[in-house]
């Protein structure tokens, strides 16, 4: 039986990279599982006058190269194994885009589309009321990841803000821009990924003009993605999808019209002029450039043969299996691997972090330019170094990263 579990995932993943990079074993076991774990409980007054008690976790995984950073989730059926394996993932990221940070991640048990802005708020406030002796603007910072946004991250960072009896804005980001987001945050998990789809294509001497694409999930990574790769790069939309299923249409469709859609049903479902299509059924049409961002192992040893994409582009966290990932290699299907392809998001973060501390802010062409330099850079040593050792993109992207972790705790004194 192929595992779904995504921290066992994870940790087959880095067994794979300690074996190529002949790890020691103390370093390999320290790398294995997470520094620290935060479980809350967490007590909020509903509407109804009712109390509710949610459960909640904040992963500190390394910070032998800085911080920990990472986002919080609010999703029905989160865990603490995808906490974990998300605060892995977020390791790798941070290491691989050099920035000075370690890995790190949370969420809640909820499902926020139940709740009303009310209760959102009251659960926001009381998780960093659980949390604020852990976190900070230099130990650990958290962000937006699934079901969560800037209004959430304000209330965070003003509920941290109060237990600390100053403004304290730097604790979390992805923030509105009027209380200390950055610019270029908000499109930046997309934009960062479709930089490294760029420089695929030109590796792979793809034309990306009407370069036919399929997304899963349109939330701040797929509407972004569905946005930019059709006014950056030129392509042509052709499917896309949320919770609810996905819509179909060969002569392409209008990112706009679907988001207006959405807004008004809740779905991009039945978005006129287009067919109807599966989430499975979309991972396995025939377009130019696959990208899963959506949830973790939607592609899986069952469905990894049918993926004809010759690009996936992986924004989501963990969309494909280790089984899956040796067909889609066997296939020649070039896969950009999460902690590489939807990095833009946390290297904007940590340009907000910056700003923060430095009280002084970017304008957006300035973070564009800074990101893509930091997003090229990063795709070209994952690149080289598939090439170099023989080994997949996501081994190349685990062989760079890691040996980075490994050497600042070395050089710390730990191993
Ligand atoms: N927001 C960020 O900055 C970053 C997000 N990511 C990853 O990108 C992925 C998406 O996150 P966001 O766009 O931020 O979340 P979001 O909450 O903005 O949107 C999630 C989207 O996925 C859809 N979805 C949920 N369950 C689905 C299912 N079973 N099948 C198809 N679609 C489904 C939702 O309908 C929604 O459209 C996640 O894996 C997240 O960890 C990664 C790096 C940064
Ligand atoms: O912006 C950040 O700090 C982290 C975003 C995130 O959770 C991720 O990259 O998976």
């Amino acid at each position: 039986m192929e595992k779904l579990n995504p921290f066992e995932i994870a940790q087959e993943q880095l067994d794979t990279c300690a074996k190529i990079l002949n790890l020691d074993q103390a370093t390999h076991e320290l790398l294995r599982r997470p520094m620290r774990e935060i479980w809350v409980s967490l007590p909020v007054r509903m509407d109804d006058g009712s109390t509710k008690v949610f459960q909640g976790f904040r992963v500190q995984y390394n910070d032998a190269k800085g911080p920990t950073k990472g986002g919080i989730r609010f999703h029905p059926q989160e865990t603490i194994d995808t906490v974990r394996a998300l605060a892995a993932w977020m390791t790798w990221k941070c290491s691989l885009l050099d920035l000075p940070l370690g890995g790190g991640k949370g969420g809640v048990i909820c499902n926020p589309k139940e709740m009303s802005q009310g209760e959102l708020e009251r659960l926001s406030r009381a998780y960093i009321r659980a949390i604020h002796p852990f976190i900070g603007p230099d130990k650990d910072i958290p962000a937006p990841d699934v079901y969560t946004n800037p209004q959430i991250m304000a209330w965070m960072a003003d509920e941290y803000s109060k237990a600390c009896g100053k403004n304290q804005f730097g604790v979390v980001t992805g923030k509105p821009l009027a209380v200390g987001g950055s610019a270029g945050r908000g499109d930046a998990t997309a934009r960062g990924g479709l930089y490294t789809v760029r420089e695929a294509a030109k590796a792979l001497g793809i034309d990306l003009k009407g370069a036919r694409v399929a997304i899963q999930g349109f939330g701040n990574a797929g509407y972004y993605a569905a946005v930019l790769a059709q006014s950056m790069l030129g392509c042509k939309i052709v499917a896309v999808s949320d919770s609810r299923g996905g819509i179909f249409n060969e002569q392409g469709i209008d990112p706009e019209e679907a988001k207006a859609h959405k807004g008004k049903t809740g779905s991009v479902v039945e978005l006129a002029g287009t067919s109807s299509i599966t989430n499975e059924a979309l991972l396995e049409l025939d377009v130019d450039i696959l990208i899963p961002a959506a949830l973790e192992n939607v592609i899986t040893e069952r469905n990894a043969a049918n993926v004809k994409a010759k690009i996936v582009a992986e924004l989501a966290n963990g969309p494909t299996t280790p089984e899956a990932d040796d067909i889609l290699y066997k296939n020649g299907v070039h896969v950009i691997p999460d902690f590489l392809c939807n990095a833009g998001g946390v290297t904007v973060s940590y340009f907000e972090m910056v700003q923060n501390f430095y009280m002084y802010y970017w304008d957006e062409a300035e973070v564009h330019e800074r990101l893509d330099k930091k997003m090229t850079v990063a795709y070209k040593s994952v690149f080289d170094t598939s090439k170099q050792y023989e080994i997949n993109m996501r081994q190349a992207a685990y062989v760079v990263a890691v040996k980075r972790v490994a050497e600042a705790m070395k050089l710390r004194g730990w191993v």
